[in-house]
C-alpha cells in the first residue's frame, strides 16, 4: 500500500512539549482523520507534514519525496486547509486570488469560481470583515481548486455551522470517488470522523498512540462498566483509565478480549468506545476516581 505521508521517528521540542518519536503513515486514496485532545500535539504535527515547522530530527517524506529535495513540486501537489488566519486582512480574496493562483501548476479557476458561489463568500471584500468560518470556506476554496492529490486541514468544521459542515464532508466524499486522493486532517468534532474517515490516527501527549483503521478501533477498545465489587488491584491495573463511582466503575482498555477473561461474573457489560471516550480515558490516564 502506497503510503502519501510518511513520518519517521520525527522529534520537536518546545519549552514546555515534545513531539517525541513519532512515526506515521497516511495511506494514499484513504481520509485518515488526526484525533488527540487540546494540546496534544496536533497542530504542531501537521505543521511538520506541511513545512510550516521543521523537525529537530527524525524524516518526513510527502509522495515518497523530501521538502529539502523538493519543496516547490510537493507544495503544487498539496491543497492546505489551515485554522490560523492565511489571509492577508488588507486585501480581498480576487487579491488573495491574484498572489496564490499563478503558484499552481494546476490552478483551475472555474472550479475556484464554484466554489466561491457556492460557498457565498464575496470575492471584494476586504478579508478581515471575513468570520471564521468565512475564511476556512475560503482556504477550502483554494485548497480543492488546483487539483490537489494530498489534501490537509487543520480542524476544517471547527467555526462552521452543521448545514456547512455537512456540506463539506459531501463535498469530500465527492473529491474522494476518483480514488487517487487522499485526506488527512484533524479534528475534534468525531461525529465528523464516524462519517468520512477510513482510519484514525490518534496523538497523546506528542507521541503516536495508534494508527487503525476505523472499524478496527473497537476490535481493541471498548468500555467496560460494572460494580465495584468487580473489581481488585490486578484488574484495575489492566485498563488504561478507569473511573469509579458510588454505583460501579467504567473503564476503558485497549485489549478488550484480554481483559474480559479476568472477570469471573456476569455483572459487567462491555460497550464499543467512541473516538470521544477513547480521547477523554487517554487524556485522563490513571488517575483515581
Ligand atoms: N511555537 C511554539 N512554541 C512553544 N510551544 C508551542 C508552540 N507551538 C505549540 N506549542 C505548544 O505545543 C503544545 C501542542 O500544541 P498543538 O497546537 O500542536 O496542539 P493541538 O493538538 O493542535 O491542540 P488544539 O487541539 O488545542 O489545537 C501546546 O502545549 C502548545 O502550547
Amino acid at each position: 500500500m502506497e503510503n502519501v505521508i510518511e513520518l519517521h521517528k520525527v522529534n520537536k521540542k518546545f519549552k514546555k512539549f515534545e513531539i517525541k518519536d513519532f512515526s506515521l503513515n497516511v495511506k494514499k486514496g484513504f481520509v485518515t482523520g488526526f484525533i488527540g485532545a487540546n494540546g496534544a500535539g496536533k497542530s504542531t504535527t501537521l505543521k511538520m507534514i506541511m513545512n510550516i515547522l521543521q523537525p529537530d530530527s527524525g524524516e518526513i517524506r510527502i509522495f515518497g519525496d523530501s521538502y529539502q529535495k523538493s519543496e516547490k513540486t510537493i507544495k503544487d501537489r498539496i491543497g492546505i486547509v489551515y485554522d490560523d488566519n492565511v489571509f492577508y486582512e488588507q486585501l480581498t480574496l480576487k487579491e488573495m486570488r491574484d498572489i496564490i493562483a499563478p503558484s499552481y501548476s494546476k490552478w483551475d479557476e472555474s472550479q475556484f469560481m464554484k466554489y466561491i458561489e457556492q460557498f457565498e463568500i464575496p470575492l471584494k471584500s476586504k478579508t478581515k470583515t471575513f468570520s471564521k468560518g468565512m475564511k476556512m470556506k475560503a482556504s477550502l476554496a483554494f485548497a480543492l481548486s488546483h487539483h490537489a492529490e494530498l489534501i490537509i486541514m487543520d480542524e476544517p468544521t471547527a467555526g462552521l455551522d452543521p448545514v456547512f459542515r455537512r456540506e463539506l464532508l459531501n463535498i469530500l466524499n465527492d473529491l474522494m470517488q476518483d480514488g487517487d486522493k487522499t485526506i488527512f486532517f484533524s479534528s475534534h468534532i468525531t461525529t465528523d470522523l464516524d462519517r468520512i474517515a477510513d482510519n484514525i490516527s490518534f496523538i497523546h501527549d506528542g507521541q503516536h498512540v495508534f494508527s487503525k483503521e476505523f472499524d478496527a478501533i473497537e476490535e481493541d477498545y471498548a468500555l467496560v462498566k460494572g460494580p465495584l465489587s468487580s473489581l481488585n488491584q490486578n484488574i484495575e491495573q489492566k485498563f488504561l483509565s478507569i473511573r469509579k463511582t458510588s454505583s460501579g466503575f467504567e473503564g476503558l482498555t485497549n485489549n478488550v478480549n484480554h481483559l474480559i477473561v479476568e472477570f469471573s461474573n456476569d455483572k459487567v457489560s462491555v460497550e464499543k468506545a467512541s473516538l470521544e471516550d477513547i480521547i477523554y480515558y487517554t487524556k485522563r490516564g490513571k488517575k483515581n476516581a
